[in-house]
């Protein structure tokens, strides 16, 4: 295994799950501040990344239309050469988890065949208690039984800002079971600031604490405050978002007059959809 092999790195794929209601310059920076961490313990290769705006379904207040943030998205990363943007997520007609989005694009790095070849590695007698897995490693638990050239698949880490970690708090948000196996099968990069309240959710909660080594925590020392909510304030203002966001989604949020009062209305009044779910979860 790659942890055997000191020349041999693990190959890690980044996803962003969240609104892109715009995508600014920070949510390009989580990327290149998380490869530089990676590329800086010597120990991964980070290959790819993915951003996955939400679907509408979602219904936050003043998400505008998936159609317009995954065209934003793409015109961002057209001249990244590691980051790419993909629509999955926000083509589906409901409101999918994010463990589900985790597992969907960890599914596709998968070698066609690895499902069987997984359960091929396992002995018969042992069936239904396979032995524990490194996080994220579908290949064969045995070495003897595994083709030598067969190379491991990549992890999917979810990669995401202090705010959405501490998200996991907030009652009814996050199934426990989800948060459990995001952080044990795939495993989360926190960028978080200075100071790091991170550090201090992760030492509050149980089930973080048990799995602290799956959990990069890289810390923002050039730091930046932009977010959409604050680009969608200027843009209703009236005030230039020059130098926030890339000037092709300046200019494409300009030509469609993308933000205003009324689009800020939408969804007002609306559970937003895990709330929603969990909440009619619990009642079953
Ligand atoms: N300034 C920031 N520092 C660290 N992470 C950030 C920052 N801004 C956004 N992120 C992260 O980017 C991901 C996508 O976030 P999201 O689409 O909600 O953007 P946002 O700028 O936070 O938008 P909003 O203001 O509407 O919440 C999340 O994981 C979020 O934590
Ligand atoms: N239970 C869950 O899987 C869950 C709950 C809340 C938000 N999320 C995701 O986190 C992201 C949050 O984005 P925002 O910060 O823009 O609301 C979205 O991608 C959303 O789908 C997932
Ligand atoms: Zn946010």
């Amino acid at each position: 295994m790659a942890m055997e092999d000191p020349e041999r790195k693990t190959e890690v794929v980044l996803l962003a799950c969240g609104s892109f209601n715009p995508i600014t310059n920070m949510h390009l920076r989580l990327f290149e501040l998380a490869k530089d961490y990676f590329h800086e313990t010597g120990k991964y290769k980070v290959i790819k990344g993915i951003i996955s705006p939400v679907g509408d379904a979602y219904k936050k207040k003043g998400l505008i239309s998936a159609n317009h943030r995954v065209t934003m998205a793409k015109l961002a990363t057209k001249n990244s050469d590691w980051v790419e943007v993909d629509d999955w997520e926000s083509s589906q007609s409901e409101w999918l988890e994010t463990l589900k989005v985790l597992r969907y694009h960890h599914q596709k790095l998968l070698p066609p065949d690895a499902t069987n070849s997984l359960e091929d590695a396992v002995p018969l007698t042992k069936l239904g208690r396979k032995r524990k897995q490194e996080p994220n490693r579908h290949e064969p638990v045995k070495k003897k039984n595994r083709s030598p050239d067969i190379k491991s698949v990549p992890q999917v880490k979810l990669l995401c800002g202090s705010d959405m970690l501490e998200s996991f708090g907030i009652p009814n948000l996050w199934k426990l079971e989800d948060i459990a196996e995001i952080v044990e099968k795939h495993g989360l990069v926190c960028i978080s600031r200075a100071g790091n309240n991170a550090q201090k959710f992760i030492y509050e909660s149980d089930i973080l604490w048990r799995h602290k080594n799956n959990i990069h925590l890289v810390e923002e020392w050039i730091t930046n405050d932009i977010s959409s909510t604050k680009i969608r304030r200027a843009l209703r203002r009236g005030q230039s978002i020059r130098y926030l966001v890339p000037d092709v989604v300046r200019a494409y949020i300009e030509k469609n007059n993308l933000y205003s009062p009324e689009s800020e209305d939408r969804n007002a009044g609306v559970v937003l959809a895990p709330l929603q779910k969990n909440a009619s979860d619990s009642k079953n």
